[in-house]
């Protein structure tokens, strides 16, 4: 956190509308500086200039995934780590052609979904509702798959998040299931991740896991100051969390656990 608010990178993320407010002030809140650039006009040029590129998938368009294939190539041409959030792949067919292409033709250095969305990556369909999507199986030997079949690190998250480049493994289990009730705290995330890659471009599976226990133990104070207001107080107090939370606190409160 401490060479993110140091290096304040710059993240190029071609976000879902949804999301893209409550992003931009995430990673602010964290020290990066957020563009949302989506014209295949520019995408190329701002993918080149930016330390890393955030693609999500959250409300897909022919002409957008054009758009993110040109900044993807941009991004892989300059060697800026690209994060690929597939959200609601397995939801439909188009989100399952599209999350295809965006694999086949960009080197991706981090995919990060949820268990369902990742599961439907490796064709395991039926389990992604909209943008939801648990499994039953376990999580850590889907992510370990995951990244093998992909050849990319891989971030699993829900209650456990694991992370995976198909030869490590490792769990971290901060976070709080209030995260679950605010829109947009799985796509922030991927931005979050985009700006630790950023400024630790060669370990990025520590990289993702340190971005992962920061973002849990914000979450974690977030909860305990909020939770007799509810979810509007705890979004805002978390957003106050990801300014002010420190590496010191994040190290000594962090639950993750290496399994090989
Ligand atoms: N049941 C849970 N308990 C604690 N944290 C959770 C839980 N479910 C999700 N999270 C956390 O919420 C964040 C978003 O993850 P998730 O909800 O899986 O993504 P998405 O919003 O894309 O479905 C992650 O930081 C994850 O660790
Ligand atoms: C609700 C919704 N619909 C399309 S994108 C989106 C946001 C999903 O955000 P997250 O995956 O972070 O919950
Ligand atoms: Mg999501």
């Amino acid at each position: 956190m401490e060479l993110v608010r140091q290096n304040n990178p710059l993240i190029h993320c071609m976000t879902n509308d949804v999301v893209m407010n409550f992003t931009a002030n995430g990673l602010l809140a964290i020290g990066a500086s957020p563009v949302m650039a989506f014209s295949a006009a520019e995408t190329e040029d701002m993918a080149s200039v930016a330390d890393a590129l955030l693609l999500n998938i959250g409300t897909p368009s022919n002409e957008g995934v054009d758009s993110m294939v040109l900044a993807g190539k941009a991004a892989n041409r300059a060697g800026k780590p690209i994060i690929f959030d597939p959200v609601g792949v397995g939801a439909t067919p188009f989100r399952n052609e599209i999350s295809k292409r965006i694999l086949n033709e960009v080197d991706v250095a981090v995919v990060r979904g949820n268990a369902g969305e990742i599961a439907a990556l490796l064709g395991q369909a039926g389990t992604v509702k909209g943008v939801d999507g648990k499994i039953n199986a376990d999580v850590k030997e889907l992510c370990l798959q995951a990244a093998k079949a992909l050849r990319t690190v891989v971030v699993v998250t829900g209650e456990v998040d694991a992370v995976s480049n198909g030869e490590q493994l490792v769990a971290v289990a901060n976070g709080h299931e209030w995260l679950t009730k605010v829109v947009g705290t799985g796509c922030l995330l991927g931005g979050v991740i985009a700006a630790y890659a950023a400024v630790q471009p060669n370990s990025l599976v520590d990289a993702a896991v340190e971005a992962l226990a920061f973002y849990g133990v914000c979450a974690e104070q977030a909860y305990e100051q909020t939770k007799k207001e509810g979810i509007g107080s705890f979004q805002q107090t978390f957003l106050n969390e990801l300014g002010n939370m420190t590496d010191e606190k994040a190290a000594a409160l962090k639950r993750v656990e290496q399994i090989c």
